[in-house]
């Protein structure tokens, strides 16, 4: 099985992402000996290529639609800002940067911790095998994350993705975006923001398909409205280099073969699990046929003393879930062992602008439950805070299980909707009646006071 010298451990973690950095530190803490194995830079995703940059880009893009915005608010300015992405670039590494050495700096100060660097891969259940290295332990804790999957047809093309367009510095003319979803729609307008003409291409019938049908078609109204061009039904079956520069994207639509063409492509289209990289047969993991390994609700794999957190696992795809599965593997190792993935609420944001807060149900999945449904919505137009900002665009909705009187779930699209949702899901995980909220006076003027009036506007809907 192994040669030469193995190195054992208290613990091993694979991947420096959001569960297993804050894992390294909790278990030396308990003063175990621990190894954490990274095979690029420290962060992992969030902090390198995912949440952190993309979100200081969304900052410096509503900078630039602010500016040309202006007007409308009394502040006469050049309507078309100079863009420099090189310095938009320069800012976001710098984010970047202070965060990956926050890190560092955490681990190298834990004389438990050793850093290894390299890719882990499995030797049997218990060994793991980094370049020339042999390390063994009784715990093995996967926190490997997953890369931008490219479609068939793309692989040969000089396609980007969320890693590869944060290098860019200089705005693309015509970026050409293939997969509307959470990736592709947030770099669409922060890259329409900076002055790319871009052409979103989406294989299903409309945007962000896991949100309910209406507000798809909302996002896709304000998208249009910033004149980003939006193909649904658009199944992408090929990209080509063209001779003369740019790139061309053949796509089926409506049973017609058709192209488009533009400078750059970005490649939107899903992620998948790097476990690949682990050859997780040789430990006999079970790993499903999308490539995430199985965990029960305590994060366990079917290999006893394995476990998976994070995106690797499919229970999550967002850095709060994998620093909750963090704290749930904390909990069961050390705490009360109370805290398990049955506890979790869904929730996110779509960094927009106006962002989308979601929590909980969407209203087709509230439906689908068959219980008896209480539903209000309410325009962003009505409420006096967004009026005064000039943000009207967007609303606030929710749906309540009648019988319980519990929120099942909440969208808010609009102005400031990524801090407003948390509102609606502090009532969800207190399992409060809606009526407590409904009663409760929130600070005036802001959109949160309308929920209590939006909750008073519930009316029972069809199933
Ligand atoms: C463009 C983009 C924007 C996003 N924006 C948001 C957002 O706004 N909000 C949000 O909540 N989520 C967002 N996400 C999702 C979020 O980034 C991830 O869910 C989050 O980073 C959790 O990842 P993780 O901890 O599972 O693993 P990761 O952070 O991906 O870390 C895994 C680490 O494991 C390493 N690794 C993999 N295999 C091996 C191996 N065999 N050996 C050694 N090391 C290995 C990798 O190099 C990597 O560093 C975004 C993602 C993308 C791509
Ligand atoms: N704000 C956030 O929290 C945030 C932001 C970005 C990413 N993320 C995370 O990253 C994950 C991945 O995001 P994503 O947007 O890449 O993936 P996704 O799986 O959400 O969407 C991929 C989209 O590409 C489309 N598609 C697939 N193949 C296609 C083809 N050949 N032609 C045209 N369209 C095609 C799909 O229909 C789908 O709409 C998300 O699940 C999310 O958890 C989160």
């Amino acid at each position: 099985m192994t040669e030469g010298r193995i190195e054992t451990f208290d613990a091993i973690i694979i991947g420096s992402g959001q569960a297993g950095n804050p894992l390294a530190l909790a278990l030396a803490k308990e003063k175990w000996k621990v190894a954490i194995v990274e095979k690029d830079v420290l962060g992992g995703t969030c902090v390198n290529t995912g949440c952190t940059p993309t979100k200081a880009y969304v900052a410096s893009a509503r900078a630039a639609w602010a500016i040309g915005n202006a007007h409308s608010l009394g502040i006469e300015v050049p309507k078309s800002p100079k863009v420099n992405l090189k310095t938009v670039k320069k800012r976001k590494d710098a984010l970047v940067k202070e965060s990956r050495l926050g890190i560092r700096k955490a681990l190298a100060d834990s004389p438990q911790i050793s850093l290894i660097r390299g890719t882990a891969t499995f030797l049997d259940q218990t060994c793991l095998k980094v370049g020339s290295r042999t390390l063994k332990s009784n715990k093995i804790f996967l926190n490997v994350g997953a890369r931008a999957r490219i479609p068939e047809g793309f692989e040969d093309i000089d396609y980007l993705t969320n890693t590869t367009i944060l290098q860019l510095e200089q705005v693309p003319e015509h970026l050409i975006v293939v997969g509307g979803s959470y990736i592709g729609l947030e770099f669409a307008q922060i890259f329409r923001r900076l002055g790319s003409k871009v052409t979103v291409l989406e294989m299903g019938n409309y945007l962000i398909s896991r949100e309910d049908q209406d507000t798809s078609e909302l996002v896709r109204e304000i998208f249009e409205n910033e004149g980003i061009k939006v193909i649904c039904g658009a199944k992408c079956l090929k990209g080509k280099d063209n001779k003369s520069g740019g790139l061309t994207v053949s796509y089926h639509q409506e049973k017609k073969d058709k192209q488009v063409s533009g400078s750059h492509v970005l490649i939107a289209t899903g992620r998948i699990p790097n476990t690949d990289l682990l050859k997780p047969k040789k430990a006999c993991l079970k790993v499903n046929e999308r490539g995430y390994i199985d965990v029960n609700p305590k994060l366990e794999t079917n290999i006893s003393g394995i476990y998976a957190l994070g995106d690797c696992n499919g229970k999550g795809a967002f850095t709060h879930t994998s620093y909750n599965d963090f704290e749930i593997m904390e909990n069961q190792l050390f705490g009360d062992k109370k805290r398990t993935l049955n506890d979790r609420i869904t929730n996110y944001a779509l960094y927009i602008d106006p962002p989308l807060g979601r929590a909980g149900m969407t209203v087709s999945q509230a439906k689908e439950t068959g219980k008896k449904l209480l539903f209000a919505r309410m325009p962003m137009s009505q409420i006096s805070r967004a009026k005064e900002k000039g943000e009207t665009l967007g609303r606030m909705e929710v749906i309540v299980d009648a019988d319980s009187e519990q929120i099942l779930g909440a969208a808010v699209l609009g102005t400031g909707g990524d801090e407003i949702i948390g509102t609606f899901l502090t009532a969800m995980y207190g399992k409060q009646s809606y009526k407590k909220l409904m009663n409760s006076v929130q600070t005036h003027p802001t959109v949160t006071e309308l929920i209590p009036t939006l909750l008073q506007q519930l009316k029972p809907i069809k199933k």
